[in-house]
């Protein structure tokens, strides 16, 4: 059966979507005991589009990043990229981590962070050469970061890294971008400029999926949406699955009066 898919530019046939998307998952089952993390998700992302992620807390968001990035096992389930598998594709995908997962205080220099970004580009014993320190140069401009360049990463705030882990994954002239929670504690000013990056990213043709919290900037931020709990509960346009019955479908009571609140005038 054909299904018609929205596109950023129209509608488009699933089966074609299938075969080319960035990112497409089938059957995604995964579980680190015996209760599933995540169990039997499909998901086609749409190319040269903002994707967001969304689901209440445990409801197996990163998991999902993870297995689809061939960083977690799945028991059952595959993913292609571009058509593809996973490890035939690293080259195309860049990753932000959530930060949280991080280890902050390894010694290492703010610039060495984004040019870590280019080992592809340099192989394994490649020199870094000033070409190179002029594009991570040239990266961390476009995040408002250049003047942290030699600084150490531990000493930066949140904010701060974060916009330099973004550096990294411009570094890479990825074609798919994913993030877990860029936005996670980060200022007014810092998730600007994030997102600013982000939709140019979008705007050149890049595929950008996020774990994303807020519900309230959904709709400014994303063209489309996955709502998970442990399932997939629904997705398509924000337009059409940014509703409240979905979000209580994914949230269940864990919606509370206030998050509605803010809600109001921004759900379809
Ligand atoms: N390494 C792990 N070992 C065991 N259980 C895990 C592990 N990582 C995650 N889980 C469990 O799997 C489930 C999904 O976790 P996951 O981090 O994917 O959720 P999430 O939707 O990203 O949550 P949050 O919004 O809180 O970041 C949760 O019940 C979590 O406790």
């Amino acid at each position: 059966m054909a299904i018609a898919l929205a596109t950023r530019e129209g509608l488009a046939d699933a089966d074609d979507i299938r075969t080319t998307s960035p990112l497409a998952v089938r059957g995604l089952t995964v579980s680190y005991g015996q209760k599933p993390a995540i169990f039997s998700v499909d998901m086609t992302v749409v190319p040269g589009a903002m994707t967001a992620i969304i689901g209440p807390n445990g409801a197996g968001k990163s998991t999902l990043l993870k297995a689809a990035l061939g960083l977690l096992k799945p028991l059952a389930g595959q993913t292609t990229i571009f058509g593809k598998p996973v490890a035939q594709c690293r080259d195309r995908i860049a990753y932000v981590p959530q930060r949280a997962s991080v280890d902050w205080d390894f010694p290492t220099r703010v610039i060495d962070v984004v040019l870590m970004g280019l080992y592809r580009q340099l192989g394994l014993l490649g020199r870094v050469r000033a070409a190179h320190r002029s594009k991570a140069i040239a990266c961390l401009a476009r995040v408002g970061m250049e003047d942290f360049a030699t600084r150490q990463i531990g000493q930066l705030s949140g904010g701060q890294q974060q916009r330099v882990f973004l550096a990294r994954a411009l570094a890479q002239d990825a074609d798919l971008y994913l993030l877990d929670e860029p936005f996670a504690g980060v200022d007014a000013a810092t998730e600007k400029a994030i997102i600013s990056v982000l939709k140019s990213l979008r705007d050149a043709g890049k595929t950008v999926v996020a774990v994303h919290h807020d519900l309230s900037t959904v709709r400014e931020y994303f063209d489309h949406v996955y709502l998970i709990n442990t399932r997939l509960v629904a997705a398509g346009s924000v337009e059409d699955a940014f509703t409240e019955d979905n979000l209580q479908a994914a949230y269940g009571g864990r919606l509370a009066g206030t998050q509605m609140d803010q809600l109001n005038g921004t759900l379809g």
